[in-house]
């Protein structure tokens, strides 16, 4: 009797606890879609006084392995950017790339533009990107530096915002909430409905928290910030997540971090399985880092959080049925979700007009709420990371080391990739 009493308390505790959950998690959804509403595109001008003085150069460093989907096209809006002084490093792993020709046409196209083509990278860790990275790094000429990666298009307009905000009071590194350029198809829909939806909603909450969660795919950041530690950025080629750390270096500088108004348009255009591998990539990440996050992300998503409701609701109000609870919150997340991705186009510019039907969007939204949790738990299950052609295994804290890349697996060539 004693034993069913305490059991019934412990259960009322926890059916409060998750509807308390779920009211904050609806709250800061909220939020987070009229934080966005009103925060992205928003034009920003320069003061006068700083436009005397002359806006501070960029060196954009572009790391490239290979052809990636529309790459001509995206590496194009490099060339087109609306800002008065910048340099354009194009880092190539070795100088028989395939993207060499592509680069070299663009630099032809657009003599203008500063650019430079190197091909030597600096082993100076285990992360590829960053090695690739240092031997622009090294020569750029400017104390902006922005990383770029291969798959991002740039709004002309998005660069100067970048700078603008650099410019605010104590920031020292702004990045650009990872976001899809919009293109008809179903993929790039489903793209849109990860990084639009799931993705933007634990994005924006994070950093209007003051939680860092800013990624590498594009983000500008003061060097001389990062030239206070001995190696400068090859110091963070000892990490997989060089991004997460890069920003706490800045953070423990006494820097802020801070969001573009415009968000990161990757391409989005690849197969819905290997943006699934890049999610689960992404997790393991997070979880060697951040370890409690997959908890937190996981009773974040719809599924967990529909079940938790369908469960607590009709405990503490009897006459409610699980199942309509279960498909009103289905309903209001899809609705919410929407309008989140809504907020994250630009509603009033060159997205103005959806170019997709409801349906598919609802097709889009379903396969990502089952992918979600899906992704979170393989990544759980596997002890290795595989990106590009190499594998890593990562040490709690982030800490990484090569097992082996598939070169030297498959003894495909004898001479190393660095
Ligand atoms: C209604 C609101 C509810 C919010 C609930 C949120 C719960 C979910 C919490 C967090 C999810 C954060 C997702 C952040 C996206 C990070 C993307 C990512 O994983 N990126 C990693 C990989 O990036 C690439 O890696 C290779 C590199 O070379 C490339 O350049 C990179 O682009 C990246 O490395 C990892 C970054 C670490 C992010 C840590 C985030 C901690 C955030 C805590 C958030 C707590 C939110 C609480 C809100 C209530
Ligand atoms: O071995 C590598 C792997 C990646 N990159 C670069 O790192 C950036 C991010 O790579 P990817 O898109 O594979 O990472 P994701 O965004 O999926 O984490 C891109 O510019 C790549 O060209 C690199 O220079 N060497």
């Amino acid at each position: 009797m004693l034993h069913s009493s305490y059991l019934h308390y412990a259960q009322l505790a926890a059916a409060l606890f998750v509807v308390a959950m779920l009211a904050v998690l609806l709250t800061a959804y909220i939020l987070a879609i009229i934080w966005a509403r009103v925060y992205f595109y928003r034009r920003v001008n320069f003061s006068p006084d700083m436009l005397e003085a002359g806006l501070p150069g960029v060196s954009i460093i572009k790391p490239l392995v290979g052809i990636d989907r529309n790459v001509y096209a995206n590496l194009e809006t490099f060339f087109t950017l609306q800002y008065p002084k910048y340099e354009l490093l194009f880092c190539l792993e070795s100088d028989s790339d395939s993207a060499r020709m592509v680069i070299e046409t663009l630099m032809e196209k657009y003599p203008a533009v500063e650019a430079r083509l190197l091909c030597s990278p600096i082993l100076c860790g285990v992360n590829p990107k960053i090695n690739n990275m240092m031997q622009g790094y090294q020569t750029a000429k400017h104390q902006l530096v922005l990383i770029s990666d291969s798959g991002v298009k740039m709004r002309p307009e998005a660069l100067a915002d970048m700078v603008w905000c650099i410019n605010q009071k104590d920031v020292g590194l702004v990045h650009q909430m990872p976001f899809v350029d919009q293109r008809p198809g179903f993929r790039s829909l489903v793209h849109s409905a990860y990084f639009g939806c799931s993705h933007a909603k634990s994005y924006i909450s994070a950093n209007c928290l003051g939680i860092t969660c800013c990624t590498g795919m594009s983000c500008l950041f003061r060097r001389q910030v990062v030239d206070k530690l001995p190696s400068g950025l090859a110091y963070f080629g000892r990490y997989l997540a060089e991004d997460f750390f890069l920003a706490q270096h800045i953070q423990s500088r006494g820097y802020r971090v801070s969001v573009s108004h415009y968000p990161a348009l990757q391409d989005g255009t690849g197969e819905v399985r290997f943006l699934q591998r890049r999610l689960i990539r992404w997790a393991q990440l997070r979880t060697a880092m951040v370890p409690h996050i997959i908890l937190l992300e996981l009773i974040a998503e719809c599924l967990a959080a529909g079940l938790l409701g369908a469960w607590a609701l009709p405990f503490l109000f009897p006459s409610l049925n699980p199942c309509a609870c279960f498909l009103i919150h289905c309903l209001t997340w899809l609705l919410a979700d929407y309008a989140m991705l809504r907020s994250c186009m630009d509603t009033a510019g060159v997205d103005e007009k959806p170019q997709f039907g409801r349906v598919e969007f609802v097709c889009a939204w379903l396969l990502c709420v089952g992918m979600t949790p899906l992704n979170l738990l393989v990544s759980l299950s596997r002890s290795e990371i595989v990106w590009r052609n190499r594998r890593f295994r990562l040490s709690w804290g982030g800490a990484t080391h090569e097992v082996s890349s598939q070169q030297k697996l498959t003894n495909a060539s004898s001479k190393p990739t660095l």
